[in-house]
């Protein structure tokens, strides 16, 4: 399935100069959805690992769906201010702006195999982040995995060490 064609380009949101990738098309197309699901978790199917990590908001559509179909557990990472209990953040910038992340501090044990989920993977900002706070605790990063990757923006270079799984390429 051509998954590009589910996915609408909007020039100059939220700002001027970025192209948004729209993934709300594929969303509500219920093959297109399923079929993103599904080739995602052939592609992390034989990686050894205990659980996903995603943030908030897009992030917790497919990394949700991708711990159930995966059968593993989901830490959300949410914006400032929603998690209950207690947090450790992480700032970060992003390709419009900048932004802080935070996740329980028992949310990962020590020697947890992760695999960090996103929708789109633009500057690295985002997944960069979401990699410090599992290290801060104790947490293994063993992959990286998006639904979208934006090459153009060479997100790989701040991530060079990472394992890197992309469905889409712009
Ligand atoms: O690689 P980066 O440059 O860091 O950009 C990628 C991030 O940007 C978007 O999140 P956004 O913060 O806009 O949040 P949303 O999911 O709540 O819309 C997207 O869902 C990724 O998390
Ligand atoms: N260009 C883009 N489109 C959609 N989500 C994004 N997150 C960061 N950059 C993005």
């Amino acid at each position: 399935m051509e998954l590009k064609k589910f996915i609408r380009d909007i020039p100059d949101f939220p700002e001027k100069g970025i192209i948004f990738r729209d993934i709300t098309p594929l969303l509500k197309d219920a093959e297109a959805f399923k079929f993103s699901i599904d080739s995602l978790s052939e592609k992390l199917k034989d990686i050894d690992f205990d659980i996903i990590v995603a943030p908030e908001a897009r992030g917790f559509i497919f990394g949700g769906a991708l711990s159930y179909k995966l059968n593993k557990g989901l830490v959300p990472v949410r914006k400032p201010g929603k998690l209950p209990y207690k947090v450790i953040s992480e700032k970060y910038s992003l390709e419009y702006g900048e932004a802080e992340l935070q996740m329980h501090i028992d949310a990962i044990s020590k020697g947890q195999k992760v695999i960090i989920f996103d929708d789109v993977l633009a500057t690295g900002g985002t997944a960069l982040s979401l990699k410090k706070l599992v290290e801060k605790s104790g947490g293994e990063v063993v992959a990286m995995s998006f639904l979208i990757e934006l090459s153009y923006l060479n997100p790989r270079k701040i991530l060079s060490n990472d394992k890197i799984i992309s469905l889409i390429v712009y």
